[in-house]
């Protein structure tokens, strides 16, 4: 699914009129169309129409129609000048009084009534702004978006709930609290701040007839991943595969009182499937973890020759998970990176430790991951935290951009980008958010990273059947620990292969 913002809509709109020759008119009814199959006709008869002058309200005045044509009772309210109403809806405005489909123009005098029909209808239909809002909300406008809050049984928006800024997510003022909102082409960048999720309610993403080659040419490159993009990239394997085929990794984890998280890396990497494994860490990490790792190999970190020789010769590494925010950490990262050519993930302390040496990410570009959560992040680019979970995508694009990494910024839509692909993983929930569950992510990023994958497909597909896995299990788990995740990656790779 495309994600777009308010200037998206506004190029791709006039590149259809003025390149495709699809007049306006002809792409508001394929919108009517898309947006009546979501009128829920079968349980509601009564729908309270309330549309702005712009194009948005022009969907609205459509939608009367449809909804009159299809023998429900309805009733259309106008709120603006009648004479700043945009050349399309004022196309549908001239077809309902043909029709004699009355119309109630909003103002002072007619709120109360206004507040009568919304309490009287099943559904009322958002129509006031769309993509089009551009300042505070105010005066008439408000009171009616006030009165539709206050005294609706249901609401239904069309494109976005009028008073969020599609772009940015920011209410201007009030906006209405829509139980569904109907969107056209793109999923508005808006709808990613957390703070707008209450008011947008379910979200669906409708066509209106614009072919795919023309969005593919105007859209932004953000998307939200799709199932069938994760399946077009996990590796088959055919009968002559063999262990090499699919990728020799290592992991640099643990440290005393962090062993967990040196297993739970490393061992999620066997379970996606690795052809062969290694876990570089401390001895007093290797004694207590080279029982328990069957599959998995152990090294030395001390055994410099050869840790070299495994580095050099290494599909992908992963690196940081429960190593210590310490200068020994750093140093380790720094040898790491001189001395190999292959992918690095780079997560937790791995992260921490870079603080104020990131130049070292500069000496290394494109083969970098990293994989942050909000807190990381802060310290890694002097953001606040609320800054960052605000501007998710911009400050995770700009970071990729400068240092030439991708960057899988952690939580709630998880933001995956190089720079200049960007995709928010729709999977996985809160049942998630326990000690472990990034050293399980890490451990797949490092793994499809060593199977061949490019970089930005590994933590794309990683965050995925990751989200995908611990939404499945809270389905019956309340919590869901890394080690539930690991048992199930194998079953989901083979759901998933084609
Ligand atoms: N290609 C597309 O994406 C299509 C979009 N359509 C619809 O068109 C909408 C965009 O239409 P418009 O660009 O006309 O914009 P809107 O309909 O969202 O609103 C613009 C109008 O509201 C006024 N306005 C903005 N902020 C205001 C405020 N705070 N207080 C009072 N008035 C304010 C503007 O001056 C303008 O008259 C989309 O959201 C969608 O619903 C469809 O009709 C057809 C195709
Ligand atoms: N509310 C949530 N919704 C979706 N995914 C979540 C949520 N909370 C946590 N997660 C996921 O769980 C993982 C937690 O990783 P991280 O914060 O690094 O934990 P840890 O360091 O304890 O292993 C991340 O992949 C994150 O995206
Ligand atoms: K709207």
């Amino acid at each position: 699914m495309r994600i777009g913002t308010s200037n998206s809509t506004k190029i791709l709109d006039s590149a259809c009129v003025n390149e495709y020759k699809i007049p306006l008119i002809v792409m508001m009814e394929n919108a009517v169309l898309s947006a009546f199959k979501h009128m829920d006709i079968e349980n509601n008869q009564r729908y309270v129409i309330v549309s702005g002058v712009g194009n948005n309200g022009g969907d609205g005045l459509g939608l009367a129609r449809q909804l009159t044509a299809h023998g429900k009772e309805v009733e259309v309210f106008i709120v603006g000048k009648i004479e700043k109403m945009s050349e399309c809806s004022k196309i549908n405005y001239n077809i309902l009084k043909a029709m004699n489909i009355p119309t109630n123009i909003v103002d002072e005098e007619n709120l109360e009534y206004l507040k009568c029909s919304v309490k009287k209808s099943d559904i009322v239909v958002d129509c006031i702004f769309g993509t089009g809002l551009e300042r505070e909300i105010k005066g008439i406008f408000y009171n009616v978006i006030d009165i539709i809050n206050q005294n609706k049984n249901k609401t239904y928006s069309i494109d976005v709930p009028s008073g969020i800024n599609a772009t940015n997510g920011d209410v201007l003022g009030i906006c209405i609290d829509a139980d569904k909102t109907i969107s056209f082409e793109f999923y508005k960048r808006g709808f990613l701040k957390y703070d707008v999720k209450q008011y947008i309610g379910e979200v669906i993403v409708e066509h209106i007839g614009i072919p795919e080659y023309i969005l593919e040419k105007y859209d932004d490159r953000e998307y939200i991943t799709n199932l069938d993009l994760v399946k077009n990239n996990i590796k088959e394997k055919n009968k002559f595969s063999f262990k090499s085929d699919f990728g020799k990794v290592a992991l640099f984890a643990g440290s005393r009182g962090f062993t967990g998280a040196a297993y739970i890396s490393t061992q999620s990497a066997v379970k996606c499937g690795s052809g062969l494994t290694t876990l570089v860490c401390e001895k007093y990490v290797q004694d207590i973890l080279s029982t328990k790792l069957c599959e998995a190999m152990t090294l030395d970190i001390q055994n410099k020759e050869k840790v070299k020789k495994l580095i050099s010769e290494c599909d992908a590494i992963g690196f940081g998970c429960g190593m210590g925010d310490t200068e020994d950490t750093y140093t380790k990262l720094k040898y790491v990176l001189e001395n190999s050519k292959c992918p690095v993930v780079i997560d937790a302390d791995g992260l921490n430790c870079l603080k104020n040496k990131k130049d070292l990410l500069e000496k290394h570009p494109n083969r970098i991951i990293i994989t942050p959560h909000l807190g990381e992040m802060a310290r890694l680019t002097g953001y606040s935290i609320s800054h960052i979970r605000d501007n998710k995508v911009d400050v995770a694009k700009e970071f990729a951009q400068k240092y030439k990494t991708i960057v899988l910024l952690k939580g709630y839509e998880t933001v995956i980008t190089d720079g200049n692909y960007t995709y928010i993983n729709p999977t996985g929930n809160s049942s998630m958010a326990n000690g472990g569950m990034g050293d399980t992510l890490l451990g797949i990023i490092t793994s499809f990273a060593g199977q061949g994958m490019t970089n930005l497909m590994s933590a794309v597909c990683g965050a995925y059947i990751h989200g995908y896995i611990g939404e499945n299990l809270s389905k019956d788990l309340y919590t869901v620990n890394a080690s539930d995740v690991i048992a199930q990656i194998p079953f989901v790779m083979k759901e998933f292969v084609k």
